[in-house]
């Protein structure tokens, strides 16, 4: 009944960079078809729970999968499971634990947590609150902290406020004074020292890249008077940005470091509370990744020796939002991780019209990079307030979906909107919605995928996923199935945007729940067994158990371990 292909290496050559963290051993190229091994040795599907493996072991009995997905798929359908990712900012709305369960029940994929807002004490009760729904209601939800970095941003409103309205008209003082809580009536905190120096009389300042509007009118020491020339509501550390003759003034913003000291303190934290993702804000241009990322490494490998083994890197996200980072696009998304459009601040540094085509040009970008992408901000804003979206959001979001993003985040809908679980539930049906269409309509784009290897080990597994992305297609087969131990795999599978679903099977907690970010996975923790046919095996029946798959199910498999592909049906 089963089909193998396995495609056997060779030793990398050594003059090619080192592969990722590879599986290859040195064996001569061979190809061979052979028949399915049925044996059965325990492989041992864990919890994702982030126990040690001693401790996961104990929960080994049965198959620990996504409790929400689990749900989905049974509700829509196998073939039908949600292939966009879904991530919610967290905030005052939704840190509670039965809020924070409603999202990852509602489909919440990764927590995103704003350190512009909270306390280190806040944020480390929300991850604390989310572990333990992940540890206690089976959920696998990641954790992304997003660094408040160094652009002009206003300061609290001081005072029991949550917000202000400046009005048509009114002369405001935007001022870099440390003042006692609460603030002189109409007066605003700016976070960086030379404000008062570098603005200009007849300046235009956008709060919120654009929500309210000021125009400098005096400069007093360190005092800027400025009259309100479009009224809205002011938030607390809103961003502020100024233009001189219709053009961005940005001397200072270049001068800023993208990490700051304060982020510096937050990516501790981060590190300490062991979160998936760190998304940094404002990123310029790519240099700075690498030593992130270097630092990160070298922290993870020390967790692994002193805490517990199977805690993989914090992966490192840029976030797309300064006019800079567009001239070093290309050079910040290899450096990274993945990408975000940050398209709240990217909004108020290029002109608004921009910003679709840029949205776009970093999903596809982030796609032929082989690097998940997150499309951000405003999607629904009218949540916030109304308990249904504007036709226009559900249009944006239908566009985020068909360009085939990642992820979809939601920001302050989320954070400090009143219906937080209506506009994640907005965002899980259109998401099913528009791929289903998209499927079954074969509206697919063809894009063109580079090859992006950097090894011949790469390049082999590389092709693999590619035949077996199209072969899934061509075959129509239920899901694919990746073992994979670095995550490489799976989202080499993923980039392809495959028919099917794909049941991506790793072995560290971490790892687990990282790949939760990535279009079309379906992450599961397994202790491997180096016996493809074991683990195989022992996958099906503890899927069957659980009634994920039936007997008679098309599947194909992959692996990094063996790089080989099998086309089967579910015994
Ligand atoms: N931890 C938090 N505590 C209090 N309010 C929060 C928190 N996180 C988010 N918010 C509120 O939700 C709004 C939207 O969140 P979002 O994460 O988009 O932040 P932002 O301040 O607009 O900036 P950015 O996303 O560019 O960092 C914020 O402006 C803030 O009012
Ligand atoms: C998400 C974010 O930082 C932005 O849209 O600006
Ligand atoms: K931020
Ligand atoms: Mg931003």
């Amino acid at each position: 009944m089963a089909q193998s292909l396995h495609l056997i290496s060779r030793s990398p050559s050594p003059c090619l960079p080192s592969p990722k963290p590879s599986f290859t051993t040195s064996r001569k190229p061979s190809l061979s078809l052979r028949p399915p091994l049925r044996r059965r040795i325990s492989a041992i599907l864990v919890s994702h729970n982030g126990k040690t493996p001693s401790a996961a072991l104990e929960t080994a009995a049965g198959i620990d999968v996504d409790a929400a997905t689990e749900a989905e798929m049974k509700e829509n359908g196998f073939r039908s499971t949600r292939r966009t990712k879904l991530v919610c900012t967290i905030g005052p709305a939704t840190c509670g634990e039965e809020q924070l369960e409603a999202l990852a029940v509602g489909g919440m994929n990764v927590a995103r947590l704003n350190m512009c807002h909270g306390t280190h004490e806040w944020h480390r009760s929300v991850i604390r609150s989310v572990r333990r729904l992940n540890e206690e209601k089976g959920f696998a939800v990641a954790v992304m902290m997003d660094t408040e970095g160094s652009e002009i941003h206003m300061g609290d409103l001081g005072g029991a406020a949550p917000s202000a309205r400046a009005e048509d008209g009114e002369v405001w003082t935007f001022s870099v004074r440390a003042f006692k809580s609460p603030l002189p009536e109409r007066t605003i905190t700016v976070n960086y020292d030379g404000f008062a120096e570098d603005v200009k009389v007849g300046d235009e300042l956008l709060v919120d890249g654009g929500m309210v509007r000021f125009e400098v009118i005096e400069k007093i020491g360190p005092d800027v008077k400025c009259l309100c020339t479009d009224p809205g509501l002011i938030l607390p550390r809103a961003n502020l940005t100024f233009w001189r003759d219709g053009s961005l003034v940005r001397e200072r913003n270049a001068m800023l470091p993208t990490i700051s000291s304060k982020d510096w303190l937050d990516i501790d934290f981060g590190i300490a509370e062991g979160v998936e993702f760190i998304a940094i804000s404002f990123v310029k241009s790519a240099e700075i990744i690498p030593s992130l990322s270097s630092l990160l490494a070298a922290l993870a490998h020390l967790f692994t020796e002193v805490v517990f083994k199977g805690f993989s890197d914090i992966a490192v996200v840029a976030k797309i939002e300064s006019i800079d980072s567009l001239k070093n696009l290309e050079e910040i998304i290899r450096a990274s991780d993945g990408a975000m459009v940050a398209r709240g601040d990217l909004g108020a540094q290029i002109p608004l019209e921009q910003v679709p085509a840029t949205q776009q040009k970093i999903v596809q970008l982030c796609r032929q990079l082989n690097k998940p992408v997150i499309v951000a901000s405003q999607l629904l804003e009218s949540m916030i307030e109304y308990p249904t979206p504007t036709r226009a959001e559900v249009a944006d979001v239908s566009e985020a979906v068909r360009q085939r993003a990642d992820a979809l985040m939601l920001s302050g809908e989320s954070a400090m909107g009143q219906f937080p679980d209506k506009a994640l539930t907005v965002l899980r049906s259109v998401s099913l919605r528009i791929e289903k269409w998209w499927r079954e309509e074969k509206r697919h784009e063809t894009m063109v995928l580079p090859d992006i290897a950097s090894s011949f080990s790469d390049s082999i597994s590389e092709e693999i996923c590619n035949s077996a992305a199209k072969m899934a297609n061509n075959l129509e087969v239920d899901a694919l199935f990746v073992f994979t131990k670095t995550g490489h795999m799976a989202s080499l599978l993923s980039r392809c945007r495959p028919d099917c679903p794909i049941f991506a099977f790793t072995n560290t907690t971490s790892m687990r729940r990282r790949l939760n970010l990535q279009w079309g996975l379906i992450p599961f923790r397994l202790t491997f067994s180096d016996d493809m046919e074991t683990n195989l095996n022992r996958t099906f029946s503890l899927l069957k158990a659980r009634g994920m798959i039936k007997s008679g199910d098309l599947i194909i498999a992959v692996s990094d371990m063996l790089q080989s592909i099998q086309v089967m049906n579910v015994p």
